[in-house]
């Protein structure tokens, strides 16, 4: 692509093996997932997620979707447990989303898509930066979570309140004291396998887990979310929507499940 990723005709998901030929490679994401396919597996641990509110730094328009980061330099806001062995650190959370309320997931669940996901973005410590980790096959671990339409989730509302002063590509603003965890649902069950990042560069560093069941946010919240812009300020405004990566084929690889 002669011009930057995205989400467009000229430079969407099907373009992106032109410049990332990893976009093709054995352990791309996302994927569908077939719960009856997935081998519960005994020996996965629970997942365990400590985070501290006071890590939380801004909140940020990357152009392809926005993230909230976290000071990552103590291991004050980890996961541990679940398929990893080791301390990953919070480094980030973010979302995909769709123009309309039936589309928007990266990973789909028997095919089915939700209208939005949650990723939780950690970094495995026995590398010294989230860049370095970001190329070795056991770097990265990310938590998503599917949004489901229903009642209005009070716990996104901070989050979304915050889109209207970050609502061009580049634009970033504080963000304090957020407790992620907040964003999680009762049951921590999951799916995992062994998979990559889902935008460019497509790094096949990522042990994702992906949780059961899902949080609410409902048709009005899904709004806030498309009143961002994948546009800089003063270009044309395009409105930030259908940031996602359709599922990639499996290539043989297991999905496990924490849960029977
Ligand atoms: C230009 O972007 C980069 C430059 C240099 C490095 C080392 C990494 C990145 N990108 C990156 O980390 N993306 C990224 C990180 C984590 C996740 C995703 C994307 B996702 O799949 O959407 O969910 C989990
Ligand atoms: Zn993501």
């Amino acid at each position: 692509m002669s011009h930057g990723w995205g989400y467009g005709p000229t430079n969407g998901p099907d373009k992106w093996g032109e410049d990332f030929p990893v976009a093709n490679g054995p352990r791309q994401s996302p994927i569908n997932i077939v719960p009856k396919e997935a081998q519960y597996d005994s020996s996965l641990k629970a997942l365990k997620l400590k985070y501290d509110p006071s890590n939380s730094k801004g909140i940020l328009n990357n152009g392809h979707s926005f993230q909230v980061d976290f000071v990552d330099d103590t291991d004050s806001s980890t996961l541990t447990g679940g398929p990893i062995s080791g301390t990953y650190r919070l480094k980030q959370f973010h979302f995909h989303w769709g123009a309309s309320d039936d589309r928007g997931s990266e990973h789909t669940v028997n095919g089915i898509k939700f209208p939005c996901e949650l990723h939780l973005v950690h970094w495995n410590t026995k590398y010294p930066n989230f860049g370095e980790a970001a190329s070795q096959p056991d770097g990265l671990a990310v938590v998503g979570v599917f949004l489901k339409i229903g009642a209005a989730n009070p716990r996104l509302q901070k989050v979304l309140d915050a889109l209207d002063a970050i609502k061009t590509k580049g634009k970033q603003t504080t963000f304090t004291n957020f407790d992620a965890k907040t964003l999680l649902p009762p049951s921590l069950d999951y799916w995992t396998y062994d998979g990559s990042l889902t935008t460019p560069p497509l790094l096949e560093s990522v042990t994702w887990i992906v949780l059961k069941e899902p949080i609410s946010v409902s048709s009005v919240q899904m709004a806030k979310f498309r009143s961002l812009l994948f546009t800089g300020e003063g270009e044309a405004p395009c409105c930030m929507a259908d940031n996602y990566r359709p599922p990639q084929p499996l290539k043989g690889r297991q999905v496990r499940a924490s849960f029977k």
